[in-house]
């Protein structure tokens, strides 16, 4: 078995601790760089590293990016924060690195991901979609990437099948009441100690909900996606965005 080597960013924080640990374990990869704050990015490739995994902080990431795709190596990205325009940018970059792939996930847990694949699939047959996302209090963004992401996917099928606004009586709010408004959906964030990383999204008719609610209660349950997406990024050419696409779901 031919051995692929990994590099991780962001090595000192909590995900990326998680990720050197399932790298050294797991079976065909070999860690050859652990980096965080203040290490040179841009000379990872005299480590060999072929696939790197980046979980740093919004502000940094497509920098990291950039400098990964600029030296031929893959990318495994769960930093949240990407813009649409900075999506964009990436496509440039890769365009002139035709072979390089770059995956970026927002949620790299299986149920997270099949999650938001369910609340797509419901979202055209309900009146009411709201997100509740809840995290850890050391979280820097809000709403999470994974409420983003499925309000986002909330909104689009609400639209293909022609559906308008929601219904919303509400004339009074005092201010963040009423969540964000991602797309037209309502994203509510809580941040309570003891939490990890946790989703519900609530779907009602009349005399009826849905209730679609995925827990991760250790960052081990990221691992799984994150061990797949280094190894299959490699075959992947481009952008791909978001776990799902890997995972044949058809
Ligand atoms: N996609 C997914 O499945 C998941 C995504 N996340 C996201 O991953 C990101 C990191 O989350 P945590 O590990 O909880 O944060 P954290 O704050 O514990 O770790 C971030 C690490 O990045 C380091 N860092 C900062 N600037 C850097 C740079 N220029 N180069 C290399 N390292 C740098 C920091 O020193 C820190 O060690 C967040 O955006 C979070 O939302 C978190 C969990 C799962
Ligand atoms: O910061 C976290 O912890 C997490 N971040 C990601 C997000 O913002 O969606 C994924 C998961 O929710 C954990």
């Amino acid at each position: 078995m031919t051995t692929l080597r990994v590099a991780v960013l962001g090595a000192a924080g909590r995900m990326g601790r998680t990720v050197v640990e399932a790298v050294q374990d797991a079976p065909g990869l070999e860690l050859v760089a652990a980096l965080d704050r203040d290490d040179d990015v841009a000379a990872l490739a005299d480590t060999g590293a072929q696939v790197a995994v980046d979980f740093t902080v919004p502000s940094v990431t497509e920098a990291n990016v950039t400098a990964l795709i600029r030296q031929g190596i893959h990318a495994v990205v769960g930093t949240t924060g990407w813009t649409d325009e900075a999506l964009d940018r990436l496509r440039t970059e890769l365009a002139a690195q035709p072979q390089v792939g770059v995956l970026i996930a927002p949620n790299f847990a299986l149920g997270a991901v099949l999650a938001m694949r369910f609340a797509a699939m419901a979202a055209r047959w309900f009146e009411s979609a709201e997100v509740v996302e809840l995290h850890h209090p050391d979280k820097a963004d809000a709403p999470s990437g994974t409420a983003r992401h499925t309000a986002e996917a909330i909104a689009r099928a609400r639209s293909q099948a022609g559906l308008g606004p929601m219904p919303d009586a509400t004339t009074s709010a005092a201010d963040g009441a009423r969540g964000a408004d991602v797309d037209g959906v309502r994203v509510h964030a809580v941040r309570l100690r003891g939490l990890t990383a946790h989703e519900e999204i609530l779907l009602g008719n009349p005399g009826e909900q849905l209730t679609i609610r995925h827990d991760s209660f250790d960052r081990v349950s990221f691992m799984p996606g994150v061990l797949h997406a280094v190894r299959a990024i490699g075959d992947r050419p481009g952008l791909t965005v978001g776990l799902d696409q890997l995972l044949d779901l058809g």
